[in-house]
């Protein structure tokens, strides 16, 4: 029977089915975070226990680092607890970390493709949302909580049902102007963040297979805010080719072992899947998100919605509220919107491809006088290193940003950075609830491109005809 690459995924990993259909799942790879892990290792050693597979685990400090002046250890009390918490734990167990000062530190997504620590053909599970992101390199990933964070610690294993599955297929060619960011927020305007509830989501097509590895990480990275646990793309030579030579990855033999497999992760042609999402890549544009959710969102040279319009009760309830939180005004142009700060980073779009798409409207430019702060924040030290190299901190810093050390930073404001009340942000992360950013702070989603536009406009504006 022909499979899909999610079925494939989740057949080689099945150790036990119940009855139910409810199986227990070998996990691969445990990527490790301070904010989640902390209570995990409490209490395993309060029951006694110990991690069972040291190898699997690779730690990583990311959401309360500071991303300056980091010779001074970490101001806050509670930022720098979970973070000599982690270190503790992974000193006790002898679990490899990348502490806050090793050039490989970074965001967890960001290092674990970066290191070949996250491999096709994986199960890979994080105590983070944004686990989805592995899925790209056609690996099965999904986001845990901290008492499956720890039952991973001492098993290995996961008790799971299987989800639906869902094919997300975009053909054609992105339009020019047009990236991953905003064709994964194209989808979720259209499918809705409930969209891919229950389902692991494969993204296909000919649009998918174009973009980089770095660009279906941006892609995966956002299918939960689709509403699914999992995003995935089939593997073929771009996979190969982005992990050949990556530390953690095979080497000999073992590679061309691991390489003949992963050419079978990819749907058989005859698959079938619950639900098929076509989208036609010509009909994308650069995207801005005007509300509190991503699937609030539209083309740059769209207008802010009227709720009027709105048919539907709740939705149109759920308009009004948000375009209060986010002082604006029905019919307003997109480009109208002036913003405040400006946040280039996160595990959506903080690789070097993104810095080097936002250097390359940066360059020559400056940052506009109403921008108070305009950020770049690489996702991993390497990446850091890799800009330094290119010259990309020079452009920043020449047109008016900031160059920070690596991190989640104004992606959640778990540490020093954060937007003040009633401040609005061109973000290129992946949430813009309210206060994401900081307690009143209104973010707008865009791409790096779109960000470093509006940074140098003061403005949204479109990437496409910007001079
Ligand atoms: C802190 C962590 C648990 C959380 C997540 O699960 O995604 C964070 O990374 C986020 O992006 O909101
Ligand atoms: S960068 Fe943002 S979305 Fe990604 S793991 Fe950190 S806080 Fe979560």
């Amino acid at each position: 029977m022909p499979q899909t690459l999610y079925d494939k995924l989740w057949d080689a990993h099945v150790v036990h089915q119940g009855p139910d259909g409810t199986c227990l799942l070998y996990i691969d790879r445990h990527l490790v975070h301070e904010v989640t892990s902390p209570q995990a290792f409490e209490g395993l050693e309060l029951a006694g226990r110990k991690p069972w597979r040291i190898s699997a685990n690779l730690a990583v400090a990311d959401h309360n680092v500071p991303t300056t002046a980091r010779s001074e250890g970490i101001q806050d009390p509670v930022s720098r607890l979970q973070v000599d918490t982690l270190d503790k734990n992974c000193d006790t167990w002898g679990i490899t970390e990348f502490r806050m000062n090793d050039r490989r530190q970074g965001i967890v997504h960001v290092i674990g493709p970066e290191q070949g620590a996250t491999l096709p053909g994986m199960t890979v599970v994080c105590g983070d949302s944004h686990t989805s992101t592995h899925g790209a390199m056609g690996a099965l990933a999904f986001g845990i909580g901290t008492s499956e964070v720890e039952h991973v610690l001492a098993t290995q294993t996961l008790l799971m049902k299987k989800s639906r599955s869902m094919l997300v297929r975009v053909e054609g060619e992105l339009p020019f102007g047009c990236t991953a960011k905003d064709l994964i927020l194209y989808v979720i305007g259209r499918i809705g963040t409930a969209g891919g509830t229950g389902y692991a989501i494969e993204f296909g097509g000919s649009a998918v297979r174009a973009l980089s590895m770095e660009g279906r990480m941006t892609v995966c990275n956002m299918a939960i805010e689709a509403g699914a646990r999992s995003g995935m793309v089939a593997v073929d030579q771009t996979t190969i080719d982005y992990f050949r030579g990556r530390p953690y990855a095979p080497e000999g033999a073992l590679w061309d072992q691991a390489v003949e497999y992963w050419r079978t992760l990819h749907s058989d042609p005859d698959a079938v899947f619950d639900r098929v999402v076509e989208i036609d890549a010509a009909d994308i544009e650069p995207q801005v998100s005007w509300g509190t959710s991503p699937e609030m969102v539209a083309a740059v040279g769209a207008r802010v919605p009227d709720p009027a319009a709105e048919a539907d009760d709740v939705r149109r309830k759920g308009m009004e509220r948000a375009l209060q939180y986010m002082d604006l005004k029905a019919g307003t142009p997109l480009s109208e919107i002036a913003i405040d700060k400006v946040f280039i980073g996160s595990c959506t779009n903080a690789r070097i491809e993104d810095l080097r798409a936002a250097a390359a409207v940066a360059r020559g430019r400056r940052v506009a006088s109403n921008v108070r702060l305009a950020m770049v924040v690489p996702g991993s030290g390497l990446v850091k290193e890799q800009a330094e190299q290119e010259g990309l901190d020079r452009i920043f810093l020449e047109a008016g940003f900031e160059w920070r050390e690596p991190g989640c930073s104004m992606c959640l404001a778990m540490n020093a950075d954060r937007l003040e009340p009633g401040e609005r942000c061109a973000s290129t992360s992946n949430r813009n609830f309210e206060g994401r950013q900081g307690q009143g702070g209104r973010t707008h989603l865009v791409s790096p491109a779109m960000a470093a536009a509006a940074a140098v406009a003061g403005h949204f504006v479109d990437v496409r005809t910007f001079q």
